[in-house]
């Protein structure tokens, strides 16, 4: 996952591959209550690993339930009813899958249990999220409920009251169809001796949402009768009983941004998806006829998907969304590569979304350059002939950050020339942790890029300047890849030491640096399968290195390797050449020097640190003397590239560096402070 304050991303290009969904979100939070409320041991294989799943396992925790997780497999011992603490706050970030559902069944609860009391809340957006229907519905059935903020908002607290169960229970559906499920799996707990109808007032929206529920229920031995969708009888005599193993299919939703992408850039391969196909039980599933209509051409297999560009530029649509909420995000953002507006209709549930996601949307979409009007339950969205680079807020909406992706695929832009093309950058990616935490890592692993858009920063300069330190962590704020170049120079000294190659022996030492087996994991680099990372930062290799990289033969073995490095979602790479000869294009270079005294020391200090000792003098000696090799050889010698900016660090520590060289890459970027 990208824990970093933004994540830019590069004018992207075709896509192609197979991408595994994790588990669908309303699925797992769904299960998850089941087996808590449930008597035995329920095995969940593949449940989503995500903020939203977390908060739901950790309320369950508190309530008693024992839960191993083991890789694929969780195991949750259920309470049966009967929830181990009397009392108990739970806290569920911004999870409407489990404040809702909980507050019911936790409500019901309550009126069973003398003197339980428990306490629903979670974060700031969570509290401006509407439940006063449910609490209405709760309230009306004799539960005891307050809102312990704004009436009809969370926080709440339930706690004791009386079960009227002879009037069917009545609950608005035309808000959230949350409120209906959560009374779906709340009042079996109630149903022991009678049945319970549950009757909805006012037009159900998202009812596919409801038919997960219905369906989940019926594997835990609750067989609810639908009468059509305004009435719901909960057999007297229920009692949840665990189907023992159920797998958790991949979330469908997630599955409407590759849907999207093969539409869009799957044009000599298809986009496969897997863990989600036409088996499927959740209502998102139908976004695929949606892009269908768009132009996508979509092959489904039980439990996959594979999708390839049909129409292009996309075709226009008209829609009414109100059976796919969630998944219609996604449209938006495809409508800007169609052949007229679109229109989305009958989605006013995105306005208590995690965000108001109609005006989030028109607000990132028109950044873009996009022409957007918004209704109080619609959106029509104009195709873009010219993207503007944007800098993306997500509002802590995961859909906001995985649609507004898709904006990257610009250069395809029907109406574009094909060369006019930007970045899009995500500010706070990591929102995706809701539902896809490795979202944009699964995209990047399917997605191809012109080598060229792919951004590099260099930073060359001598030995121990800190060029390694610096590049790492200028990377790990941006999100992107490192080259430590440094070290395909000592793997292929001590691949010919071993080998007994001579160092004067040109041609022989680039037959070994072609022949090198090399694994890179990490920082660790592997040859023929053994880490040798500890063994190259030996002085006895570095000296060896800067001998061999002496020889052209040996410079010109390594230059494939080095420019492989450059890839989605950006490189870092430092060394001797990198902006001179490995990367002449690259954004921004730096040219990183420090004092001899002051990298001498910072040397010492190191084998100090490793327990090697060492004279301070030497150590300087050494390093002179490799600088001057470095500088004076004939091919791709250290100096600064002519466009290089320098960085002196004797006086600077290292977070300072990094601040400045991520300064004077953002002062380069064409990303407005909007
Ligand atoms: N700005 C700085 N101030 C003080 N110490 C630093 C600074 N930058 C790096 N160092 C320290 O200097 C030492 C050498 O840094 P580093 O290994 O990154 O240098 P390098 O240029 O990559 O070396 P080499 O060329 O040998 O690979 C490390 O111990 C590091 O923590
Ligand atoms: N781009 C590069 C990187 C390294 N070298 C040579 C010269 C160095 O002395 C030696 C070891 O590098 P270090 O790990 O200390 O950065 O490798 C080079 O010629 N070109």
């Amino acid at each position: 996952m990208y824990s970093i304050p933004y994540l830019d991303l590069p004018p992207l290009g075709h896509a192609a591959g197979t991408v595994q969904l994790p588990g669908s979100k309303s699925i797992s939070n769904r299960l998850l209550l089941l087996a808590g409320l449930s008597e035995g041991t329920t095995t969940l294989v593949d449940l989503l690993d995500s903020d939203d799943t977390r908060v739901m396992l950790a309320a369950l925790r508190t309530l008693g339930c024992a839960i191993v997780q083991d890789g694929r497999l969780t195991r949750i011992t259920g309470f049966a009813g009967r929830p181990q603490v009397a009392s108990a706050e739970l806290f569920l970030g911004n999870a409407g899958t489990a404040m809702r559902p909980l507050t019911a069944a936790l409500a019901v609860l309550a009126t069973q249990q003398g003197g339980a009391a428990y306490t629903l809340g979670g974060v700031k957006r969570m509290h401006e999220r509407p439940i006063g229907d449910l609490v209405d519905a709760l309230r009306g059935l004799g539960c005891t409920v307050d809102c312990l903020g704004t009436e009809g908002y969370p926080p709440l607290r339930v706690a004791g009251g009386t079960l009227d169960l002879a009037a069917p229970v009545k609950v608005r559906g035309d808000v959230s169809s949350q409120f209906l499920t959560a009374l779906l799996l709340a009042l079996p707990l109630a149903a022991t001796d009678r049945a319970v109808t549950i009757e909805v007032v006012g037009e159900l929206i998202s009812k596919p949402y409801i038919e997960i529920t219905l369906n989940l229920l019926a594997r835990f031995g609750i067989a609810v009768e639908r009468q059509g969708w305004e009435r719901f009888v909960i057999p007297a005599g229920s009692r949840y009983v665990t189907p023992g193993e159920v797998h958790v299919e991949g979330d469908a939703s997630s599955a409407s941004y590759f849907i999207a992408l093969g539409a869009i850039a799957g044009v000599d391969a298809p986009v496969r998806i897997e863990g989600v196909g036409a088996a499927s039980i959740q209502g998102d599933i139908r976004f695929k006829e949606a892009a269908e209509a768009m132009g996508a051409v979509v092959h489904a297999e039980p439990n996959a998907l594979e999708i390839r560009r049909g129409a292009w530029p996309l075709k226009a649509i008209d829609l009414d969304c109100n059976h796919i909420p969630d998944a219609a995000m996604t449209l938006a953002v495809m409508a800007l590569y169609a052949d007229g507006p679109s229109t989305l209709r009958n989605i006013a549930s995105w306005r208590v979304k995690e965000t108001d996601r109609i005006a989030a949307m028109a607000c990132e979409l028109r950044k873009l350059g996009a022409t957007v009007e918004e209704g109080e339950d619609f959106l029509r969205v104009e195709p873009l002939a010219r993207f503007q680079p944007a800098s993306i807020h997500t509002y802590d909406d995961h859909r906001m950050a995985m649609c507004l992706s898709l904006a990257a695929f610009n250069r395809l832009n029907p109406a574009g020339d094909g060369e006019h093309a930007v970045p899009v950058r995500i500010l706070d990616p990591k929102c995706v942790a809701k539902t896809f935490p490795d979202y944009f890592e699964a995209l990047f692993s399917v997605v191809e890029a012109r080598a060229a858009d792919i951004p590099v920063i260099t930073i060359d300069g001598p030995t121990a300047s800190g060029k390694g330190t610096l590049s790492a962590s200028v990377a790990a704020q941006l999100g992107w890849h490192t080259l430590d170049s440094g070290s395909l120079y000592r793997v292929t000294a001590l691949a010919a030491r071993r080998a007994g190659v001579s160092a004067d022996d040109e041609q022989g030492l680039a037959a070994t640096a072609r022949a090198m087996q090399l694994r890179f994991e990490g920082v660790r680099v592997l040859l023929a399968g053994e880490d040798v990372s500890d063994e190259l930062r030996d002085e006895a290799v570095g000296m060896m290195a800067s001998r061999i990289s002496a020889w052209p033969a040996v410079r010109a073995a390594l230059y494939d390797l080095q420019c492989g490095f450059r890839q989605l979602p950006g490189l870092v790479a430092d060394g001797r050449d990198m902006g001179t000869v490995i990367f002449p294009d690259a954004g921004l270079k730096i040219f990183l020097t420090a004092t001899a005294a002051a990298r001498a020391e910072r040397r010492l200090n190191q084998l100090i640190a490793k327990g090697i000792s060492a004279s301070l003098d030497d150590l300087r000696a050494d390093l002179e003397a490799r600088d001057e090799r470095d500088r004076t050889r004939a091919t791709a010698p250290l100096r600064p590239a002519e466009d290089a900016l320098r960085l002196d660090n004797s006086q600077l520590g290292i977070e300072a560096s990094v601040q400045q060289v991520v300064a004077w890459w953002n002062a380069r970027q064409p990303f407005d402070a909007r």
